[in-house]
């Protein structure tokens, strides 16, 4: 089995027949002239300026205590999955609109318009996923609106970069997980170490480039009564491999929206709390 690239180019019948497949399958899809080709590369130098910054400077952007979601993530700060640390570091953007200037590095702002950059670059991945959406509806015969209502302003969707470090021996880089909204764009560079999980097996995905990789979230599979699969993937850093980049755009209803027995806004809560443990244990310290 491998993920099947579906390109925009195609028919829109032909694009819904292929999403209609991979999203019931493997629930991952590659996504190929997008238009966003240009905009991913510049992202990629701009994720490492800020990786590149001091870790002083970085912790002052640590999101804590005010929000779970949103500024900087150090090194083993996560864990998508409750039994494994993660060893990446993350910076996480939120919707221009809710986003304010404290989670922004200052330093990068003279060389770069990094802010400015980025937060087009947020707004155009939101665009492009609106069209997604779209073809999702028909491919899944739901009614017109019936997802793309729910997000028509940015919502809760969040941006994140992601840098994975060159290990000496082999290291869990993402613990096995699910995503936990409507569907995610993964942008990644040619490295590798993400895996699927496909019939209780690791399937390597073979990274392609310029493609933005797709995969259906969790509340898209209980929105659809689990038409869709959201499949759960990690990331493993193989020893000795360069530094890994990559960028996740995260796509998530707006809060109120009831999507079974939860709000999406309660269901994200929930899922951040649990992975967020050593951010939510050093809030504690913090406070106490
Ligand atoms: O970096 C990657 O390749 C995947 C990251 C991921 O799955 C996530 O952050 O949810
Ligand atoms: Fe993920």
């Amino acid at each position: 089995m491998s993920i099947p690239t579906i390109s925009l180019n195609a028919s829109h019948s032909e694009v819904e027949d292929s999403l209609k497949t991979a999203c019931k399958k493997t629930g991952f899809f590659f996504l190929t002239n997008h238009g966003l080709e240009t905009d991913c590369k510049l992202m990629f130098e701009l994720a490492k300026e800020f990786f590149d910054l001091n870790l002083d400077v970085k912790m002052e952007l640590l999101n804590c205590p005010k929000s779970q979601n949103r500024g900087y993530t150090p090194l083993d700060g996560e864990k998508l999955n409750s039994n494994l640390e993660d060893c990446k570091e993350a910076f996480n953007i939120l919707s221009p609109e809710s986003d304010t200037e404290e989670y922004w590095p200052k330093t990068l702002e003279v060389h770069t318009d990094f802010r400015n950059n980025v937060q087009k670059f947020y707004k155009d991945l939101h665009k492009l996923a609106l069209v997604v959406i779209s073809h999702l509806e028909n491919a899944l015969s739901l009614p017109e609106g019936f997802l793309s209502n729910h997000h028509q302003s940015h919502g809760p969707s969040t941006l994140r970069f992601l840098k994975y470090p060159t290990q000496l021996v082999q290291k869990n880089g993402a613990g096995p997980h699910s995503d936990y909204g409507t569907i995610t764009f993964l942008i990644q560079d040619m490295i590798g170490g993400l895996q699927v999980n496909v019939d209780n097996n690791w399937l390597d995905v073979v990274p392609v480039q310029d493609a933005i990789l797709c995969n259906v979230g969790d509340l898209l599979a209980k929105w659809t009564e689990d038409a869709v699969n959201s499949t759960v993937h990690r990331v493993i850093i193989r020893a000795n491999k360069p530094e890994r980049y990559s960028i996740a755009f995260f796509i998530h209803p707006v809060d109120e929206t009831v999507i079974g027995d939860v709000t999406a806004g309660d269901y994200l809560m929930m899922k951040l709390t649990n992975s967020h443990k050593t951010r939510l244990r050093n809030e504690h310290e913090v406070s106490a």
